[in-house]
């Protein structure tokens, strides 16, 4: 052909349709520059799973970020995923998996993950289907999954700041009253015994004015360590006042109940606090009673605790008296 033969049309044609692909393909690649940048600026993984084939078909960048372990791994072998689960929440995990092929989307699962270098992480993973299939087509299922590990951090700080007494850091009375309620029903319910106890430091104000506030707050944490120390697993205890705490031994028959306020009371005598060279120590009053078939509510536990009590300031403190 000379070079001033005209080109084939056929030709012509097809160098403009070549122009044209190679314009989408780097338009394409542009694009999925772009997605891939957005994906790895979340902080969190989005992935595809074949339930068919129970093999996971794509996860974004975030996932080596997140999990600390790497992509192709996963993508080779599922249970790469499986066993970066946390073990307690792995049946869980699975579970709420399944559940989506019923559902067709599963709104919020969360569970916790061991990363690659052994850290722990909270995970907030939605998962729907991808596209119902026709019967025998692969199953896709699609998903996203957040790390909420500083949120699930802040949550348990604000549980943990409304719960607890500042200065003791035992519960706090609405809490222990809270978890208290919840005793008193269930001892109610199944006919178990059920045991309350006040307790008030004898001649507080006195620690406060000879030794000072400061002091007065050590006695407080002290007092408490000390409970704490002394009661059983699944007991409960609370700072309810300025220098009074509650306990409640769920499940405690009265004679063991005794015992352990007598322990109690011996533990605080032992305690003993320097102030400028001076030692002291301190007293308690108790007020101990145990659930009777006729109380109606936990007040009725609380009001007889809280007339024992009394009667043990009255009598002379430094004393446990039952109601
Ligand atoms: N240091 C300190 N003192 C507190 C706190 N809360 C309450 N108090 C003090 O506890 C004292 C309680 O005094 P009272 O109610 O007279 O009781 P008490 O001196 O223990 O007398 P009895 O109960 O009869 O033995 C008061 O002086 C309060 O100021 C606290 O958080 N820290």
């Amino acid at each position: 052909m000379d070079e001033h033969s005209p080109i084939p049309v056929e030709l012509e044609e097809l160098t403009l349709a070549l122009l044209h692909c190679r314009s989408e393909v780097a338009r394409l690649r542009e694009r999925e520059q772009l997605f891939s940048t957005l994906l790895g600026s979340v902080n969190a993984v989005l992935w595809a799973f074949d339930w068919q084939q129970q093999r996971v078909i794509y996860v974004s960048p975030a996932y080596e970020q997140i999990f600390g372990r790497s992509a192709a791994l996963l993508l080779a072998d599922y249970d790469e995923w499986r066993n970066c689960i946390y073990p307690d929440d792995l049946d869980y995990a699975a579970e709420s998996l399944a559940k989506v092929l019923d559902a067709g989307a599963v709104e919020s699962r969360e569970y916790r993950i061991i990363r690659g270098d052994g850290q722990l992480r909270w995970l907030n993973d939605k998962c729907f289907i991808s596209h119902q299939s026709a019967a025998g087509q692969a199953q896709i299922i699609v998903g996203i999954a957040e790390d909420i590990t500083e949120k699930k951090r802040l949550e348990g700080e604000l549980h943990r700041l409304a719960t607890t007494d500042v200065l003791t850091q035992s519960s706090n009375r609405r809490h222990f009253f809270d978890c208290a309620l919840g005793e008193f029903e269930r001892a109610r319910q199944f006919g178990t015994p059920l045991a309350f106890l006040l307790l008030d430091i004898d001649d507080f104000k006195q620690i406060n004015d000879r030794y000072g506030h400061q002091m007065g707050d050590r006695v407080l944490q002290r007092l408490a360590q000390c409970g704490a120390s002394v009661l059983r697993r699944g007991d409960l205890f609370g700072r309810i006042g300025g220098e009074e705490f509650a306990a409640l031994f769920p499940g405690c028959e009265p004679a063991l109940a005794g015992q352990i306020a007598e322990r109690l009371q011996r533990e605080v005598k032992r305690l003993g606090f320097a102030h400028q060279g001076k030692s002291f120590g301190i007293t308690i009053s108790q007020g101990l009673t145990s659930l009777e078939r006729s109380d109606q509510s936990l007040d009725a536990l609380f009001a007889r605790a809280d007339a024992a009590m009394y009667l043990a300031k009255r009598q002379g403190k430094n004393q446990i008296v039952r109601g």
